[in-house]
């Protein structure tokens, strides 16, 4: 991951994490982890919401827990090497946000 420099690091506050939540869609704490289910109208669909996350999870360096079961796909942010939901979990829930659903 080289070039991926991932400057937020620090596990958020709780008042942090509530403040950050209020400028997400839909997005919720569940299990101590950013939770968010999305259902489309097909496998194909929820398949390519998945493709587009892959790849912008890779541009960040910060990639999802997630499942899918035909058009539905659960996805669950912590960041592993911070023991904790950090901002890195926030922005890639924030560019989650911004595609067309
Ligand atoms: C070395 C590399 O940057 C790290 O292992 C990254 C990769 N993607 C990651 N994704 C998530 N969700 N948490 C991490 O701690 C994490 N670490």
């Amino acid at each position: 991951m080289m070039g991926n420099q991932l400057v937020h690091c620090a596990v958020l506050s709780p008042d942090e994490l509530e403040r950050a939540i209020a400028r997400l869609n839909h997005w919720k704490i569940v299990d101590g982890k950013l939770y968010r289910h999305f259902e489309f109208t097909s496998f194909i669909a929820a398949f390519g919401f998945m493709t587009r996350v892959a790849l912008i999870a890779e541009t960040q360096g910060h990639h999802p827990e997630w499942f899918n079961v035909y058009n539905q796909v659960t996805v669950q942010l912590t960041t592993h090497d911070a023991g904790g939901i950090t901002m890195n979990d926030v922005t890639l829930a924030q560019s989650i946000d911004t595609l067309e659903l």
